[in-house]
């Protein structure tokens, strides 16, 4: 499913009325109706819209009217004298008052009414530019306070609807009807999380697609990519994915065990010294005085999970050097420390995933961890482009960036991944996908999406709560059954 941005909707929108030649009022009408059935869903009685100057306030008085058509009780509060709208709004204003819809100018301390069930914002969508002030404001905290379940038209007010970024007071809405296409800012966090459930209409805007547009990790793309395993298929077909073991060894054996659930070939687990846990007999160990040279044969490589201080030998070698600009592979956790250069960050190629969580990601861009979580999406594209690598900002609908600006936000996971482990997990998910021939994008939404589901499975069988880094390796096959649509893997 595609996420746009305000642009890009602002083009769509142009197409379609300057093209398509379907006047603005039309489609401004579907919208409005469609907010009005999705009040009627809610069996509402007693409804307030509250609208602004522009076009979304334009919907909220064609909502009420469609409301009042259908036998709601329905009020608007406007924070701006109606006979101040201008184009489309003030046709759909002018509807309104024909249809005797009730309204008053917004005064603080007065919704519009008493006994209210619903609260309809249509104060501002994707054209909120800069931080609420003033009256708008005023109204969106009180609506955030009257206890009353929101409903938001498009965009809850607020919320920077290409970035999800909140600057100030946003509408906490239960419920979003998203015009045409989700808005990237209703995908990702903080703007997500005040979104409530998002629902895509369809209001008859159609235009050709601009290339790269941002999207939720989609399995029906990837299912074309991944899992088809014919009769002849060996385990060299299935490449090697190779894992540097450190000190924290329980860490890289969790990275192993997610790689091989997905599928690689061969796991092999390199190390410099020998290794004290239980390893099952399904990887292969190799010793060598330099890691590196001990996977030189894998196809992808994990550098991270449980490195701890091991990676000081590490830093500034030549085989470190040769390894990140020959091979492809996963860098997570502390062998994120190895992209610190000198002279700001190191170079990579796509080939590579970087898995940062939002303090390592704040560490490298030199940022804040809040200020990370306000921007997610600027700062993963900024650590994306400033590394050439692809990047995945892990946390609550995680976010894949290309260096190129391409923008992938994985719908599935929940708070059972929150567990020490689950991120070496991941990685080793990923460093799979990357050695069975994926690209790191593919690799990186996939490995993502994958993660996410076998850790809802594992929380619904065990609870989120009890369920540990293991579980979720013991339930990514399961995981992969839902991915191919509850058919089964191919053969
Ligand atoms: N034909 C169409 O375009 C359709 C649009 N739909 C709906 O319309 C909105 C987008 O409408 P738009 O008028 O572009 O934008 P808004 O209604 O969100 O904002 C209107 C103006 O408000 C001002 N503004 C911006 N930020 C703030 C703020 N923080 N506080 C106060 N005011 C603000 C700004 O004007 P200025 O002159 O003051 O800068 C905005 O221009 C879309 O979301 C849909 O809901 C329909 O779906 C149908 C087709
Ligand atoms: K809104």
């Amino acid at each position: 499913m595609y996420l746009v941005t305000s642009e890009q909707m602002r083009y769509f929108d142009h197409y379609t009325i300057k093209t398509l030649k379907v006047p603005g009022i039309v489609l401004m009408d579907h919208a409005g109706k469609a907010v009005a059935e999705a009040v009627v869903k809610r069996r509402a009685k007693r409804v307030v819209v509250a609208c602004g100057k522009g076009n979304n306030g334009g919907d909220g008085w064609i909502a009420a009217r469609w409301l009042q058509h259908g036998g709601c009780s329905v009020h608007v509060v406007t924070v701006v004298d109606p006979g101040n709208l201008e184009g489309d709004a003030k046709l759909a204003f002018d509807m309104a008052g024909a249809a005797n819809v009730s309204w008053n100018i917004y005064q603080p301390g007065d919704l519009g009414g008493s006994s209210i069930e619903l609260l309809v914002d249509a104060l501002l969508g994707t054209g909120c530019t800069r931080p609420l002030a003033g009256v708008y404001e005023q109204i969106v905290d009180e609506m955030n306070h009257s206890g009353v379940p929101i409903l938001a038209i498009d965009v809850p007010t607020g919320i920077d609807a290409s970035t999800g970024e909140v600057k100030g007071s946003a509408i906490r809405a239960s419920e979003t009807i998203a015009m045409a296409y989700e808005k990237l800012g209703t995908a990702v966090t903080p703007g997500a999380i005040y979104s409530g459930h998002t629902h895509v209409v369809d209001i008859g805007i159609k235009a050709p697609l601009p290339e790269g547009m941002a999207s939720y990790v989609d399995p029906s793309e990837l299912r074309q990519k991944w899992g088809s395993r014919d009769a002849l298929s060996h385990k060299g077909t299935f490449g090697r994915c190779g894992i540097f073991v450190g000190h924290m060894q329980g860490a890289a054996i969790l990275a192993a065990a997610g790689a091989a659930r997905t599928g690689a070939g061969l796991v092999v687990l390199g190390t410099r010294g020998s290794i004290s846990l239980a390893v099952l007999p399904d990887y292969v160990v190799r010793q060598a005085e330099s890691p590196v040279s001990a996977l030189e044969d894998c196809q992808s490589i994990v550098v991270g999970p449980g490195l701890g201080t091991d990676l000081e030998p590490l830093v500034g070698t030549a085989s470190v050097d040769e390894m990140f600009s020959s091979k492809r592979g996963v860098v997570d956790a502390d062998g994120l420390k190895l992209l610190r250069a000198s002279n700001g960050l190191r170079r990579l190629n796509d080939g590579w995933v970087l898995t940062p969580h939002p303090k390592e990601c704040a560490n490298l861009l030199g940022w804040t961890t809040e200020q990370v979580q306000r921007q997610r999406l600027t700062a993963a594209m900024q650590l994306a482009e400033r590394t050439g690598a692809i990047v995945l900002l892990k946390g609550y609908r995680t976010i894949i960036a290309t260096p190129a600006g391409e923008i992938r936000v994985n719908p599935t996971g929940n708070a059972s991944l929150a567990v020490g482990g689950s991120g070496d997990v991941l990685a080793g998910v990923i460093g799979s996908l990357i050695a069975q021939g994926l690209n790191g994008f593919d690799a990186a939404s996939l490995g993502a999406w994958i993660h996410g589901r076998a850790g809802e499975l594992a929380g619904a069988a065990l609870t989120p709560i009890s369920t540990t880094a293991s579980d979720i390796v013991d339930y990514i096959s399961r995981a992969i059954v839902t991915f191919f649509d509850g058919i089964g893997a191919r053969n």
